[in-house]
């Protein structure tokens, strides 16, 4: 790989570059890679806003494919140099079967890793996330764990299990021989719960506030932690990554990285609020207005009416058995593995994400702002 910093050479490819995620990535990457020669974003549903971006030096290939399909990522991977994988099915609210999900993360992460040994390409970063550790089917808490803190990984539901499944392929894909005979180096970036533009659930708990006039009804305990991470320092973690893994291929490959910031430890609902009481809403009660074992019925109930009404209607609510598991169980990071072995710092500090957010949900459509 050339390593002059002034000669533009490489080719990188993002699966999922369209996504939330992703189009950080994208956007990042032509910012701060001066050896980026070719981007190409692959994705299932290509977005306009691609369009723009190939007026720029850096040469932007929009690629419309499909990660289960082992052709089109090996066609679309063809003479790149670096595969940041972050394209996958999120979905813990049964939109998508569980056969879908663990074709698209589990199936889809194994044609990426066949296409790096087909074609040569010699660098994988891995999108993986938190729930490839927990919160487990025990609701044990993980209070401001780091890579090495010992919990009982224990997965159930299908998303959290395609995850573990997928880093599991990448990681054991470290040092296999790629077309050309050198060792594939892999790693796997976790990320604990994103925010920032771009992401729907806040969106929807927005407008979910503005139907109920502004208000919000506390569900979850202020004690209980859940981890938060901008999602322009996950981005940020992902070009260090992909930048560093091949010099530093001995200490990165086939690591594991939570990412991280200084995004203050709160409970889910008391860390939305931070960008939602700017723009209007209120959070109401300093304890749930419901008892837990009601919280629990109606969870139940909810994933009932699901299954019920599936053969008429797709039912999916955001409070359902899973979602409410997660968001009752502390799981909070605290780590600098990321920094000892790639140098990496938060390139937004708590204020900017929070602003950068709290703009964006000002800007949305229908806001109360
Ligand atoms: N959002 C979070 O809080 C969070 C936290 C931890 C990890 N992650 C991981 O980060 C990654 C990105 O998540 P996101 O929140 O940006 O989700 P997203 O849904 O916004 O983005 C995923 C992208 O992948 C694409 N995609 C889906 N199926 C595909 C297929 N079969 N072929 C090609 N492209 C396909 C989608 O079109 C989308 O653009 C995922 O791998 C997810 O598991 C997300
Ligand atoms: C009980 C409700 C009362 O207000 C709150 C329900 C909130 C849930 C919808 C979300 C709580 C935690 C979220 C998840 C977490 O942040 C981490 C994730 C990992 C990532 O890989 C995918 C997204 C998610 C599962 C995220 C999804 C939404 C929550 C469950």
């Amino acid at each position: 790989m050339a390593d002059s910093a002034q000669v533009p050479a490489l080719v990188y490819l993002v699966t999922g570059g369209c996504g939330f995620l992703g189009e950080h990535i994208v956007r990042m990457l032509l910012e701060w890679e001066p050896r980026l020669r070719e981007l190409r974003v692959f994705d299932l549903h290509l977005s306009s806003w691609l369009e723009e971006l190939k007026t720029g030096p850096v040469q932007v290939t929009a690629i419309q494919g499909d990660v289960t399909q082992a052709h089109e990522v090996a066609a679309a991977m063809a003479g790149s140099h670096v595969v940041i994988h972050t394209a996958g099915l999120v979905d813990v609210f049964g939109k998508a079967s569980p056969e879908t999900i663990h074709k698209v993360n589990v199936q889809g992460t194994q044609n990426v890793i066949d296409a790096c040994v087909q074609t040569g390409t010699r660098l994988l970063v891995y999108t993986s996330s938190m729930e490839v550790v927990g919160p487990n089917v025990k609701g044990h808490p993980f209070y401001r764990g780091n890579e090495d803190t010992p919990y009982e990984a224990i997965h159930r539901h299908p998303y959290p299990c395609s995850k573990a499944l997928a880093e599991q392929l990448v990681l054991e894909a470290n040092g296999r021989k790629v077309n050309g005979g050198l060792p594939l180096v892999t790693c796997a970036l976790r990320p604990t719960g994103i925010y920032g533009e771009g992401h729907q659930v806040m969106r929807d708990f927005y407008h979910q506030g503005l139907r109920f006039g502004g208000r919000l009804f506390r569900a979850i305990p202020a004690s209980v932690e859940h981890g938060r991470v901008y999602v322009g320092n996950v981005a940020w973690m992902h070009i260090l990554v992909a930048r560093e893994l091949e010099q530093r291929a001995a200490l990165m490959g086939g690591q594991v990285y939570f990412c991280y910031d200084k995004s203050p430890y709160k409970s889910y609902e008391d860390f939305n609020m931070e960008f939602l009481s700017p723009c209007g809403l209120r959070l109401i009660g300093t304890h749930p207005l419901l008892p837990y074992w009601l919280l629990v019925l109606l969870a139940a109930l909810n994933a009932l009416l699901q299954w019920l009404l599936r053969p008429l209607v797709l039912y999916t609510p955001l409070l359902n058995p899973y979602t409410l598991a997660v968001a009752n169980t502390t799981f909070t990071v605290s780590t600098n593995k990321a920094q000892r072995h790639f140098g990496y710092k938060p390139l937004f500090s708590w204020e900017e994400s929070r602003a950068r957010t709290i703009h964006w949900v000002q800007a949305m459509e229908g806001s109360a702002w």
